[in-house]
């Protein structure tokens, strides 16, 4: 680091040399003056990040050390830039005034920003949650805790591997933390999905990190937040405690409560299905996920709990007629909506600026806007006590009026005052004589200043002359060399620049100490009553947050309305039966992204557990048997989030568990086959079935050989119905022609098909579900509908002629695979012997395993060969 003449280090590298150790793996922001700057490898760093410009600066006799700095008041600015490019980042301040320090400034971090902990609005996302992760790992269980600090919503569970990946995918944290120990469980577990950190071994201890919850809460046991006997959870959210600390984050009283993530109220949907069946992420870069159909929200709380209902379905009757009653009620209503949304366009995020309120972080414009918002809840109070639903009228009671507060604010805070308390204008004029006093002196002095610039301007004749202003010697007058002889004797020369000189005079420094003073004062005494007006505003946290709960399930179930409203969707039958009854479906997401004129056509369909539990889907490519099965888990889904369904009518015999093993997955990029992959996935499936499960299986064993699959999928279809404890309901969607002859054996599996229509040379897609099993799978016409050259198509459809041909000659299903494929090569190669080629292409293909779409590039290979 850099150094003195003397090869020794500065005093200032020592410092900074000093606060750097202390704070390992985080990019030091290091105040110098009116600077951040950023030394060596974090100067590299946030140069490339920030785009700004990298110097070299002396470091002792031989060496250089890198430097990268910014203005400090652009850090509002860089800081997100820094924290969303995965850095950990400590901001060193200067601790003291430089001006009354002799020597070095004291300086020390006041605050370490992560990706997971930030209260900074261009870090955050309005509409998402911004999660810390803290895992404990456990034997077989293992404890988990969120904390979202910019709102104060903290949480904990504790369950097995495969819990806790399916929480981590509902949450997405942004960071997580765990013990040094665990690194390697860590790492094979999440791979490189996420950033992480972790803390010192003993953190994580019982006794210690119990305490630390207790201390925080104040409470003698942690009985109350229904988390006592989560041993391992404790020890994970009691870390989280520790990590705040350690990063500075000491002012933490809105975190006022812990709840349990209840594992038992909501349905059991594993990582695959939350990403399979888009709920909240596109699978896709540009695809549409759910959420963006359903969240209709006006305020960041509202959109933030439709995100929570959509990962957690419930799966209790009750809660789920609640919301839908309460969603019935405004869908019946809509005059209602409008008028509430009216109000809640005026609430903002309330949530998180209640939590900048206890941090101290507000500023007098967010003050402003948490008054707004109390004021905007007040109609809403009103209007929801007079409605007839019971839990509008619940919630009506749960809204705190925060009377006291709201006043206060009002009464003391200037409508429009500044973002920052020392520019002054902050609180209202009759709050305080004194203030008013200062006030009125330093207003009034500065229009004397004024008074005085033009009064000398006519007693000197100097027409340029200039009042004005700086740190060094206050204020002065200013005049051009052009007018220097101009100037009276008793004016007192200050300075001399190139084209003038500043002088100062008697009166303009007894004007001076006054104005300055009444401004100190002035913006001392603001100050001191915006501190006033934040402090007691935090104690209103609870309350606050309480209301900001409430305005968010409010939002979230209007949302829910409006969306009925718009797409013609039905209330859904809940309820304890088996039943599965579903007129008209469609797919939410899909029928909203047709084409003009398109109409997303309808379907049925019934599942229960007596005669009808598993439905064989087949049908040509692209007819829509993918689209059916997820619209028919999605409906399920909506229906147990509270939400009304796209359908004309839905009976939902509540599912506690939805499996999909529904297209590839990403998996690949890990060095897993697709076969595997999709084998692993089956296998988990099968492994976790319930009574009330729903499984939805797309195209199982395509990855293997033909017979190798049939097999595989016959047998799990067979597996799903003799299951001695479960009868899971499934869809099961397959180009196995095959297997439709397994309704021969098994009564409650019945064939269906979605079915098309061949008119002359063309296939047209009916998209309609009907009983029975389907032919062929028309890959060919799928082939034509996407552009493949027509030579090739026709044939593609040749050769599909000899090999049906050839199939139904074979005896033996075994033969399939030699018969058929030699006797084509061979008549080709009689026919011209250019053919050679062609036939060694031919001899690597293996019939049994190859796809149509596989084959027919496989032919425009071969095409390509003969031309
Ligand atoms: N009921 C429907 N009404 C209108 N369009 C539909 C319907 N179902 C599906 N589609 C359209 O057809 C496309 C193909 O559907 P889907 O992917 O479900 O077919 P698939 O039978 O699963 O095909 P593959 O076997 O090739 O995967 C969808 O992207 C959608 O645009």
């Amino acid at each position: 680091m850099s150094k003195a003449k003397d090869g020794k280090e500065t005093p200032l590298m020592k410092q900074y040399n000093a606060i750097k150790a202390k704070h390992p793996g985080a990019l030091l922001l290091f105040r110098v003056g009116d600077f951040y700057e950023t030394f060596g490898e974090d100067a590299v760093k946030a140069s490339k990040v920030l785009d700004i410009v990298l110097t070299k600066r002396a470091n002792g006799s031989a060496s250089h050390i890198e430097l990268a700095g910014f203005p400090h008041h652009s850090l509002d600015n860089y800081l997100p830039k820094l924290v969303r490019a995965g850095n950990r980042v400590a901001i060193c301040d200067q601790l003291e005034d430089p001006k009354s320090v002799k020597g070095i400034v004291k300086r020390g971090v006041t605050e370490l920003v992560t990706p997971g902990l930030s209260y900074n609005d261009q870090v955050l996302d309005t509409r998402k949650n911004n999660y810390l992760a803290s895992i404990h790992f456990g034997k077989e269980k293992h404890g988990i805790s969120f904390l979202d600090v910019s709102t104060g919503e903290f949480m904990c569970a504790e369950g097995n591997s495969s819990y806790l990946e399916k929480l981590l995918q509902s949450f997405s944290p942004s960071e997580i933390i765990f013990s040094k120990a665990s690194k390697k469980v860590a790492a094979d577990l999440f791979k490189t999905d996420y950033i992480t950190f972790h803390c010192e071994d003993w953190v994580f201890q019982y006794d210690y990190t119990y305490e630390r919850l207790k201390t925080h809460f104040g409470t003698s046991n942690l009985k109350g937040f229904g988390i006592e006997d989560l041993e391992l959870g404790i020890v994970a959210a009691g870390a989280i405690l520790y990590y705040l600390e350690e990063t500075e984050h000491k002012e933490i009283q809105h975190i006022s409560a812990i709840s349990r993530i209840a594992e038992e109220k909501y349905v059991w949907l594993d990582k695959f299905t939350i990403r399979n069946l888009e709920l909240v992420f596109p699978q896709h870069e540009g695809g549409v996920p759910l959420i963006q159909i359903l969240d209709q929200t006006v305020t960041p709380m509202g959109s933030r709990m439709m995100k929570k209902w959509m990962v957690l379905p419930l799966k209790e009757k009750a809660p789920i007629e609640e919301r839908l009653n309460v969603v019935d009620f405004f869908y019946q209503n809509p005059g209602t909506i409008d008028e509430i949304v009216d109000q809640l366009k005026h609430i903002g995020d309330l949530e998180r600026l209640i939590s900048k309120v206890v941090v101290g972080r507000a500023n007098p414009r967010e003050m402003n806007q948490i008054k707004r918002a109390l004021k905007a809840i007040l109609p809403i109070k009103d209007l929801l006590k007079n409605q007839e639903n019971p839990t509008l009228k619940r919630l009506s009671d749960q809204i705190h009026p925060c009377e006291f507060i709201l006043e206060k604010i009002e009464r003391e805070l200037q409508e429009d005052a500044p973002m920052l308390v020392h520019q002054g204008g902050v609180i209202k004029d009759g709050v305080d004589a004194d203030l008013d006093e200062y006030r009125n002196l330093a207003n009034k002095g500065k229009d004397y200043l004024v008074q005085i610039q033009q009064r000398e301007i006519q007693n000197t004749g100097i027409t340029s002359l200039k009042i004005a202003y700086n740190k060094v010697f206050g204020y002065y007058l200013e005049v051009t060399h052009a007018h220097k002889d101009k100037v009276p004797e008793e004016w007192i020369r200050k300075q001399t620049l190139v084209n003038a000189e500043r002088y100062i005079t008697q009166e303009l420094k007894e004007y001076e100490e006054k104005i300055l003073n009444a401004e100190e004062r002035m913006i001392a005494l603001e100050q001191k009553y915006f501190l006033e007006l934040v402090t007691e505003t935090a104690q209103f946290v609870t309350q606050i947050q309480q209301n900001a709960r409430v305005i968010g399930t409010l939002d979230a179930l209007l949302s829910f309305a409006k969306v009925a409203l718009t797409n013609n969707y039905c209330r859904p039958k809940v309820s304890d039966t088996e039943t599965l009854e579903i007129k008209d479906g469609r797919h939410p997401v899909i029928e909203k992204q047709l084409p003009p004129g398109e109409d997303y056509i309808p379907n049925d369909i019934y599942l229960d557990h007596d005669s009808q539990q598993i439905i064989i889907i087949t049908g040509p490519n692209m007819a829509g048997k993918s689209a059916l099965l997820r619209q028919t888990a999605l409906i399920v889904l909506m229906a147990q989030m509270g939400s009304f369904v796209p359908a004309s009518f839905a009976r939902v015999g509540i599912i506690d568990k939805v499996f999909t093993r529904v297209g590839a997955s990403d998996n690949l990029s890990r060095g897993e086959s697709t076969f595997m992959v999709e084998m692993t996935e089956t296998a988990s499936i099968l492994n976790n079935l319930s009574d009330r499960s729903l499984v939805l299986m797309d195209e199982i064993g395509r990855g293997t050989s033909t017979y190798d699959g049939i097999s595989i999928a016959w047998s799990i279809v067979e597996y799903l119905h003799n299951h001695e404890n479960f009868k899971a309901k499934t869809l099961f969607a397959t180009h196995y022609h095959e297997l439709n002859q397994l309704t021969e054996d098994f009564p409650r599996i019945k064939n269906f098909n979605v079915s098309v229509k061949e008119v002359g040379n063309k296939v047209i897609f009916m998209r309609k579900l009907k009983e029975g099993g389907s032919e062929h799978s028309f890959g060919i016409h799928v082939a034509q509908m996407a552009g493949m050259p027509n030579p090739v198509v026709l044939r593609a459809a040749e050769i599909m002629g000899h090999l049906e041909k050839d199939k139904a000659v074979a005896q033996d299903r075994e033969n399939l695979k030699s018969v058929p494929k030699n006797n084509y090569q061979m008549s080709l190669f009689e026919i011209d012997p250019k053919f050679k080629d062609a036939k060694e292409l031919l001899d690597q293909i293996d019939i049994n395993s190859i796809s149509p779409i596989e084959a027919l590039l496989k032919l425009h290979e071969i095409k390509k060969k003969l031309d």
